[in-house]
């Protein structure tokens, strides 16, 4: 079998790419590709859907890939939550999901609304109509001089006349969704006489007023500890399994994988793996949580191998492929001499 190159920990298990070609020109082609791949076609659908997404900065003739061809499909209902290290590009990706910036090329198309190239008008429409958005700082979600009621109720009256249903009225829904995280019994109170996770519980019912389609979330549990921060998730699998509003939640922090069925984490502005969490019955009858965790392949064959399983094996410039029956193995190229076929003893990975 053909040992294709390998570096950094990302395997490219089907193109060929030049070496002199300069890197952003590349991701771009491949983004390029890959609109064109899916123009009209179904198979991208997805209430989310990220393709070959690319976003370059460019400041002062310095060239920053942000987002280097991301992946993501996110079904209608779902709630996600994508993890990376800073400066993996989360933010980047949620600021061009939430329409706050354009990609610089690739697909991003949101409950049918296409965010590259579209119009000032429409921008606006789909902001105000079909998102809805925490951010990690309260004070950005909430005003300070306003109640937990008028909070809520104030975007709710500015979208009843437009979308919701008459027998909806905005004082209803204010009630209904301040009821749904929890925090009825203190509609009477401002930002200031509610705690960190209690804020953050508001914002999402913030959030939700003005009846949005996907909501964002940008480390919305990033400034408060642990039994909060799970308070705060649970309201946001509450609002996404009463009211079907697809929930995207971007953090730094690994351990809230275990707070929702799927984790896609990013790195250097690419999806790398993805943890899905599923319950079954075990043996004695009880409930059990399983976690799996996958790597992600993307459309050209390129997947990215845990840092975890590069630092085990050491593994660093290339690699060796091997084509298994079943599955693809990974051993340090450092071990494979030319006409030799004799295996590493104890090293490399495989995957199936
Ligand atoms: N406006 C900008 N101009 C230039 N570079 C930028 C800009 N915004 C982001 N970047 C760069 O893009 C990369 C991704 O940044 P991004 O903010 O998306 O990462 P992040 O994962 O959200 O990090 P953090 O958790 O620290 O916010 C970083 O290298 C960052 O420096």
């Amino acid at each position: 079998m053909s040992d294709p190159a390998v570096s950094d920990g990302a395997v490219e298990l089907g193109g060929r790419g030049s070496a002199q070609s300069d890197l952003a020109e590349l991701e771009l082609r491949a983004a390029a590709k890959a609109a064109a791949r899916a123009g009209g076609e179904d198979r991208l659908s997805g209430h989310i859907v990220c393709d070959g997404l690319v976003r370059i900065f460019r400041t002062e003739g310095v060239e920053v890939v942000a987002l280097q061809g991301l992946d993501l499909v996110v079904d209608r209902g779902e709630l996600l939550a994508v993890v990376g290290a800073s400066g993996s590009g989360k933010s980047t990706m949620l600021n061009i999901l939430s329409g706050l910036d354009e990609p610089t090329a690739g697909v991003a198309k949101v409950a049918g609304y296409d965010l590259l190239g579209m119009s000032a008008r429409k921008r606006l429409e789909y902001r105000r109509t079909i998102v809805g958005f925490v951010w990690q700082q309260t004070a950005r979600n909430l005003l300070p001089y306003l109640s937990a009621r008028e909070n809520v109720e104030l975007p709710a009256r500015l979208a009843s006349g437009r979308r919701l249903r008459a027998k909806n009225k905005a004082g209803e829904r204010t009630m209904e969704l301040l009821d749904m995280v929890g925090l009825a019994d203190k509609a009477g109170r401002r930002p200031g006489e509610m705690s960190g996770g209690e804020q953050q519980r508001c914002a999402v019912a913030v959030a939700l007023a003005n009846d949005p389609e996907v909501l964002f979330a940008d480390e919305p549990t990033g400034e408060l500890d642990e039994a909060t921060a799970d308070e705060v998730f649970g309201a946001l699998r509450t609002v996404n399994a009463e009211l079907g509003v697809t929930v995207v939640v971007v953090t730094h922090d690994m351990t809230v994988a275990g707070q929702v069925r799927r984790a896609v984490a990013i790195r250097d502005g690419k999806t790398a793996s993805e943890v899905r969490r599923s319950a079954r019955i075990a043996s004695d009858g009880t409930e059990e949580h399983v976690s799996e965790e996958y790597a992600v392949l993307d459309r050209a064959g390129r997947l990215q191998l845990p840092a975890a399983f590069v630092e085990a094996l050491s593994l660093r410039d290339r690699v060796r492929l091997n084509l298994e029956q079943d599955h693809v193995e990974v051993r340090p190229g450092s071990d494979a001499r030319p006409g030799s076929d004799a295996r590493p003893a104890g090293g490399g990975g495989s995957a199936r």
